[in-house]
């Protein structure tokens, strides 16, 4: 079965993600709200208040692995199609680390088919993200390297737990490799040219001071109170009729979507044979073992 068919099917019987009608939520949702499972998501609806609360739950880093991606993907597609969701906070269900970005797994010792179908769930979670109606909000309660920094790019805002061992950025250059044109694209729209052009050189991951310092994020709050931050925001989103808040984010997200439209096949081929070079397979296999080594 295609990875995608696999993963709908995964999702429990009676979700309101598969159509049926949700229980309610078992604790912290308002009246009404519902909760849904999928393996790696969890999703927790408030319909009186329009907004889902998306929880990454991929343990033991929430890693953006090929089903990951799918899972998201199907997650938020469904969500897109519910009336009574205008609103995503997306967040880590369990505090520490918001996701260790796109699981290296999936870029080592593989063959390029799989590097290809990888690439191309990357592009299409971000398309889905990046165009999304909803009005997104990122509750980082944990650290958020690379893939991890992208995903939260793609929201709206960006509220960051305070806790200097949340860093949060494109470090893609420190690991041999380098960001592409939309990741570097993403950030240059979030905080500027001269500080991407840093961040992303250095491989700089920015404690969350640096990174309200720079716009990376909007606020810092204190840890617990993350969630209920990332809510309240939501509500100042949603007060805005949302046609006009819709088409004022397509304005200004446009020609950066256009440009990976334009360049999706060529992007793919670019990075398979980037990922294939022995040289670029050594340093991931290297970085890999070194960050295995630290448990063994
Ligand atoms: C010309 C065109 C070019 C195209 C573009 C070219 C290249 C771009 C290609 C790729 C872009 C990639 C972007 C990315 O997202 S790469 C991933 C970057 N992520 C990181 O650097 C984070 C790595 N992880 C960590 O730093 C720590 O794990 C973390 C701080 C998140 C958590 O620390 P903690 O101590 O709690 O946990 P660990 O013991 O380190 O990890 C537990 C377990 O998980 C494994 N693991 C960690 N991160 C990943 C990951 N990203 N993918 C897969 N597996 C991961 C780790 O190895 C441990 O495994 P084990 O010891 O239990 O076996």
């Amino acid at each position: 079965m295609a990875l995608v068919a696999r993963v709908r099917a995964l999702l429990l019987p009676g979700s309101r993600l598969r159509g049926a009608t949700l229980g309610r939520a078992a604790n912290g949702g308002g009246a009404g709200a519902r909760r849904a499972l999928s393996h790696r998501v969890l999703v927790e609806a408030d319909p009186a208040a329009g907004v889902a609360v998306v929880k990454f739950r991929n343990p033991p880093v929430n890693s953006l692995s090929l089903e990951m991606l799918t899972e998201l993907g199907i997650c938020l597609e469904k969500l897109e199609n519910d009336k009574t969701v205008r609103g995503i906070v997306l967040t880590a269900d369990r505090p520490g680390i918001f996701s260790a970005g796109l699981d290296l797994t999936e870029m080592c010792g593989r063959n390029p088919a799989h590097y290809a179908e990888f690439w191309k769930a990357v592009q299409e979670l971000w398309l889905r993200l990046y165009q999304s109606n909803m009005a997104l909000g990122a509750a980082i309660n944990g650290t958020c390297p690379a893939g991890g920094c992208l995903l939260s790019l793609t929201c709206d805002y960006r509220i960051l737990a305070d806790n200097p061992k949340y860093t949060i950025g494109l470090n893609e250059t420190q690991l041999g490799i380098f960001a592409p044109f939309w990741f570097k694209d993403t950030m240059v729209n979030t905080i500027g040219h001269r500080a991407t052009e840093r961040a992303l050189q250095l491989g700089l991951l920015f404690t969350p001071a640096e990174a309200l310092q720079v716009g990376l994020v909007d606020q810092v709050v204190p840890e617990d109170q993350v969630q209920s931050t990332a809510l309240s925001v939501m509500s100042q989103w949603l007060a805005i009729p949302d046609h006009a808040r819709q088409l004022t984010k397509t304005m200004m997200r446009k020609a950066t979507v256009d440009q990976l439209l334009k360049h999706r096949e060529a992007d793919i081929q670019n990075f398979v044979s980037f990922i294939s070079r022995d040289s670029i397979q050594k340093v991931l296999q290297v970085y890999l073992q070194k960050l295995r080594k630290k448990n063994h």
